[in-house]
């Protein structure tokens, strides 16, 4: 194995492959990924359910081997050098497992005892809004507490890498919110952030950068904005009047209901004929609403096989001041 030639990315991976299962059963769910998170940015891992995503951040995590490969976490290998990567780095999975009989600061004094250089029980209790939980046994917390602890094992060890897998299931809105802002706050401090996400706000408010993942390849990469770009622009609205044919920059017309949908690539001329348009025909457009291409188009594209890069994979570069806020 090659040592990682890219010293700015805290995780670098080539030609990944992991098939599960042997001979005619044998099913490969990362089929040839390439990834660069570069270090100092929050980039987040997308895609549709099944896409490898787990998968992949498990051969990542050196938690299983690729079955082909490389792959380089802050230039060493996953595997190989686990004990080094292991003080260096914060990893939330899905689910924990910490005993529900223990008490908040029990669990975080335990899980202290394992890492090195651990930060103080009382400043996880506070910088995770815990300190009135803290003598409450983890079996009577709600989700979003747990998740909570969680995190704050995670962090403990100042890790320099972090990744976080769907760390905001299960949150309401406020503690999402929350965990947002101390995410935000790790990448201020100076780490890196891997996180995957079935929240596209959450993506698109958070990461610096976007690896769209479907069947078991990255099929989209970049910027959020760079990753929009390209798709249509929306005004839609309910009228009885029906459309006019001629309206510039319109490239699709969708009737749903009684709500019409025009996609666009010129969302201000297009918006700007239909008004006028309307104006001058006293036509009432109900419920207008106009809208810039969102993650969210790009993603259903993607997961309908609409989207031409789901047989053509491409690469989406801005220009780099765009790659790290
Ligand atoms: N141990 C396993 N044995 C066989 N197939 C597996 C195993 N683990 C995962 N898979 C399959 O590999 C594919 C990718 O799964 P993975 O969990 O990596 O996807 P994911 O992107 O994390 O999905 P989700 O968003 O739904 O959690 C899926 O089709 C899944 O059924």
């Amino acid at each position: 194995m090659t040592n990682n030639p890219d010293s700015t990315s805290a995780v670098w991976v080539r030609g990944l492959r992991r098939t599960y299962g042997q001979g005619a059963s044998a099913y490969e769910a990362v089929r040839g990924v390439d990834l660069d998170v570069p270090v100092g940015s929050i980039t987040a891992l997308l895609g549709t359910n099944g896409a490898g995503k787990t998968s992949t951040l498990e051969v990542i995590e050196g938690l299983a081997p690729a079955t082909a490969g490389e792959i380089r976490v802050l230039g060493l290998d996953p595997v190989a050098d686990r004990a080094a990567l292991r003080r260096r780095t914060g990893v939330l999975l899905q689910r924990s497992g910490f005993s529900g009989d223990l008490t908040v600061r029990e669990t975080l004094r335990m899980w202290s005892a394992t890492v090195t250089s651990p930060r103080s029980v009382d400043e996880m209790l506070a910088l995770l809004s815990l300190e009135q939980r803290a003598d409450v046994r983890m079996l009577a917390l709600s989700g979003g507490e747990t998740r909570r602890v969680d995190l704050a094992c995670t962090l403990m060890g100042s890790p320099e890498l972090v990744i976080l897998d769907e760390p905001t299931t299960g949150l309401d809105p406020e503690s999402r919110r929350e965990v947002w802002r101390l995410v935000s706050g790790l990448r201020d401090g100076g780490a890196t952030v891997l996180i995957t996400t079935h929240y596209l706000e959450e993506a698109e408010t958070l990461s610096d950068r976007l690896e769209i993942m479907h069947a078991g390849q990255i099929v989209r990469s970049g910027t959020p904005t760079a990753i929009a770009a390209g798709h249509p622009s929306k005004i839609s609205f309910v009228s009885a009047a029906g459309v006019p044919e001629d309206l510039a920059g319109v490239r699709r017309v969708v009737h749903e209901r009684d709500r019409t949908t025009l996609e666009t690539d010129a969302l201000q001329t297009s918006l700007s004929d239909l008004l006028a348009w309307a104006a001058h025909n006293r036509v009432e457009l109900d419920g207008l609403d106009a809208r810039s291409p969102s993650l969210e188009t790009v993603f259903l594209s993607i997961a309908d096989g609409r989207d031409p890069a789901v047989s053509a994979p491409q690469d989406i570069e801005t220009p780099k001041e765009g790659a790290l806020r």
